[in-house]
């Protein structure tokens, strides 16, 4: 996978080199490209905001930095052999970033990520390059950042950790809380490790025992009971045809 970040902060992007997706581009699983939006400006002060039309606070991104630079980034990855990209824009106001959509774009060979700061990037931005490649505007939550830096670390950890090669073992987010299936969206309950003994505080009997099939009812009760406290509304989202006798009646403990 290439991916593209074009940025006023080139630096916050530095974590991008370690950990998990330091690990993918050592193993060249991802090729990583980050832009400084600022060489794409031509004036002294390197300008790449100015005042909203129809007034009000704040600042605008202006669009002719982020129509070279774009183009010129389109034009490095084809060149490079990349293809169908998508041009991913962090925003509030965008669709909501899930374990789904995160599936979805680990499945892209080429994702372009333009974070903005300020108020935002000027509509024709987007507009003008929704008419030659795929665009989506993608909400990591509902708060306002002062950029979208810190969401397309997000993202990119979300998506890095599917690519085949990156994870350690391939299994593991096979059962990820939110991975689609029948318990789809259930939370993870409590995990443990050695000691065994921890401050007078032992480890529940079930997970020592050995039985796989007491060991398995007991994660899928904890994470019922963590879900129905944290997340009421995924048990909502459950395919309750995927539910068995024992979930019906922890469900009913909980008050479901
Ligand atoms: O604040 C965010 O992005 C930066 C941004 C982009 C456009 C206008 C204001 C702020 C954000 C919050 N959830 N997901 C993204």
């Amino acid at each position: 996978m290439r991916l593209d970040v074009v940025t006023i902060f080139p630096e916050y992007l530095e974590p991008l080199n370690v950990s998990l997706v330091g690990k993918a581009r050592a193993r060249g699983r991802l090729d990583v490209h980050v832009h400084d939006l600022r060489e794409w400006t031509h004036d002294r002060h390197n300008t790449v905001d100015d005042t909203p039309y129809g007034g009000g606070p704040g600042m605008v991104m202006k669009t002719g930095p982020w129509g070279d630079c774009l183009d010129e980034t389109l034009a490095d990855g084809y060149e490079a052999g990349a293809h169908s990209p998508v041009i991913v824009v962090p925003t509030p106001s965008g669709r909501p970033f899930t374990q789904e959509l995160a599936v979805e774009l680990s499945e892209r060979p080429w994702l372009i990520f333009t974070p903005a700061r300020y108020e935002g990037i000027d509509r024709r931005v987007m507009d003008e390059y929704t008419t030659r490649v795929r665009v989506i505007e993608v909400s990591i939550g509902d708060y306002v950042l002062a950029g979208g830096e810190a969401a397309v670390l997000v993202i990119t950890e979300a998506v890095a950790r599917l690519l085949p090669g990156v994870l350690g073992n391939a299994e593991s987010h096979r059962d990820d809380s939110f991975a689609p299936g029948a318990m789809a969206s259930l939370l993870e309950g409590p995990v443990y490790t050695k000691p065994p003994e921890w401050r007078g505080r032992g480890i529940p009997e079930v997970l020592l025992s050995g039985h796989h099939g007491k060991i398995a009812r007991w994660r899928r009760d904890e994470a019922f009971r963590r879900t129905a406290l944290n997340r009421p509304d995924l048990i909502e989202r459950c395919d309750a045809s995927g539910f068995d006798k024992k979930d019906r009646e922890m469900l009913s403990i909980l008050g479901w």
